[in-house]
């Protein structure tokens, strides 16, 4: 293995020199994940000269979740920029700078992405053709998004998809030029830059397939409370419809969207948030798993392959609790599962990820709006719900088993007591008296309620 100084020395001459070179610890991928590795490395002395991150992005790891929030708040209102949001920001860590990799003697190749991958030899190419051999090897590619096809113009100039902060930068661009924006999708993506379309005075169309946004999570009545929200602030919902194409004007850039009803809704520029797909290539052959996706690893983020682990967004892991295999598409999983995976490959710890899944958003953020909207859920939407509050602004819902066993909790426009109550509730799963808190007469008074069965 190269010296700490010869590797620093490195990253500064020309590309042959890395060729073939020993790495003892590769991440591949740049991204949230990537960040909170190389935190864990540096705190047991172990990243200096030995860790080599290949990102295909240009910047350094950073807290992906401020896209579609800070970063695009209209100009006038001070949008969120890099470098002000590196990982590890995002959960109160440091900012980890190019230079703070520097420093700490992390190798980073920037806009190099893995092509291919050799398990027998341990070897990477990158795209610019550089060979890498690695001694331990964590996958965190993390997710890219799903895209309508090019056939039906999903490539259109003014479609817009949006996972990196390349891909914002052009959005942001757009929406300054923007009059009428349709976004497609209507999950996360589709809820947050609606919103923050709503910041920017645009004529703003949701259209999605499903009857209510937020299908994977909301109870239809806790999606209608969101949808009557965005119509407030002028938002229109075309629900249950399927895009036939995309269709582009004499310039050549989109100019609408036509359903498959035949119907069409014009726009200048479309935001397409329709999921995402995990980044399973390279990778493929250390084993992708057939029902959730993304590559396959045991409690400890150890793939089938010796040496090699998978975290984030790509790694489809036991998900402990509910004793199933899953994969999480959320940036605390990101986080706690690079944290948990560098800590027991270095410290030989056999200690199993016990995750609790945690989800949030927070929309309407920008100063002056007129309702700032912000929400956890924590635990499993299984079972039965009880619906508590009408979102004045606060608003909660309890999924309950066939068992009276409280699954999972969710809790708009909380206080921070309240809010760490929720994992306090969702991991201890108590049983509860579903007759006292469907009779509870505010969000406060059911907290309690639940808070009394732990
Ligand atoms: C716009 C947006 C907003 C979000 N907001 C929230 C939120 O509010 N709350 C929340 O909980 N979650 C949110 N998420 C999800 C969260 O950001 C992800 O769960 C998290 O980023 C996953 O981290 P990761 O490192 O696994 O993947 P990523 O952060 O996506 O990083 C993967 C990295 O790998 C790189 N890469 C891929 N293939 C290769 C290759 N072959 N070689 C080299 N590099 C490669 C990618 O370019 C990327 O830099 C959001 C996601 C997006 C896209
Ligand atoms: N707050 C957060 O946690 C947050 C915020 C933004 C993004 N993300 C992550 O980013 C990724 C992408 O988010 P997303 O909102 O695209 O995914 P999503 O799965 O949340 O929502 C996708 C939505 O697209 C719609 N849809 C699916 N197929 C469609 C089709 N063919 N045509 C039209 N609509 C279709 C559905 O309405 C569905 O709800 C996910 O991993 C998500 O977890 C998370
Ligand atoms: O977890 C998060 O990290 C970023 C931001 O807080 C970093 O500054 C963001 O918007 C989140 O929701």
């Amino acid at each position: 293995l190269a010296s700490a100084a010869t590797r620093r020395r490195n990253c500064s001459v020309a590309a042959a020199v890395f060729d073939n070179q020993n790495r003892e610890y590769v991440i591949v991928g740049g991204g949230n994940a990537a960040g909170y590795a190389a935190r864990t490395f540096v705190e047991h002395g172990m990243a200096d000269g030995r860790l080599c991150i290949v990102s295909k992005e240009a910047v350094p790891p950073y807290e992906r979740p401020a896209l579609t929030k800070g970063y695009l708040f209209p100009p006038e209102k001070k949008p969120a920029r890099l470098p002000g949001f590196h990982t590890c920001v995002g959960s109160g860590g440091q900012r980890q700078t190019a230079e703070w990799y520097k420093e700490n003697g992390i190798e980073v190749l920037y806009e190099d992405p893995v092509e291919a991958f050799d398990g027998k030899t341990q070897t990477l190419k990158t795209s610019s053709g550089k060979i890498l051999k690695y001694g331990s090897l964590i996958i965190s590619t993390g997710c890219a998004a799903a895209r309508l096809p090019e056939k039906i113009g999903g490539d259109l100039p003014g479609v817009h998809y949006i996972r990196d902060v390349a891909d914002a930068d052009s959005l942001v661009s757009s929406l300054g030029k923007a009059k009428k924006i349709v976004v497609i999708g209507g999950g996360y993506i589709g809820m947050e830059v609606a919103a923050a379309a709503c910041g920017w005075n645009l004529d703003t169309t949701i259209i999605f397939p499903e009857d209510h946004i937020m299908p994977r999570l909301f109870t239809p009545s806790l999606a209608k409370k969101y949808e009557e929200l965005y119509e407030q602030n002028g938002v229109k919902f075309v629900k249950g419809a399927l895009i036939d194409k995309l269709d582009a004007g004499s310039d050549g850039r989109v100019s609408s969207a036509i359903l498959k009803d035949g119907s069409v809704v014009e726009a200048d520029t479309v935001i397409v948030g329709i999921g995402a797909k995990p980044s399973v290539s390279p990778f493929e052959a250390v084993g992708v798993n057939i029902e959730v996706g993304g590559i396959e690893v045991d409690s400890m983020f150890r793939t089938s392959i010796p040496s090699i682990f998978a975290i984030g967004d790509v790694a489809a892991f036991p998900l402990k609790m509910y004793d199933r295999i899953a994969r999480v598409e959320h940036v605390d999983h990101a986080r706690k599962s690079a944290q948990h995976c560098i800590e027991t490959l270095l410290t030989s710890q056999a200690k199993a990820y016990d995750y609790l899944p945690y989800f949030y958003s927070r929309v309407f953020e920008y100063e002056g709006s007129s309702r700032k909207i912000w929400w956890q859920f924590y635990g499993d939407n299984v079972g039965e719900t009880i619906e508590v509050g009408n979102f004045d602004p606060k608003i909660a819902t309890f999924w309950i088993d066939s068992d009276s066993r409280l699954k999972g909790v969710f809790l708009e426009s909380g206080t921070p007591e309240e809010f760490s109550l929720l994992p306090k509730l969702a991991r201890s799963q108590p049983i509860v008296d579903k007759a006292k808190l469907k009779s509870a007469t505010s969000v406060e008074d059911a907290l309690e309620i639940a808070r009394s069965s732990l």
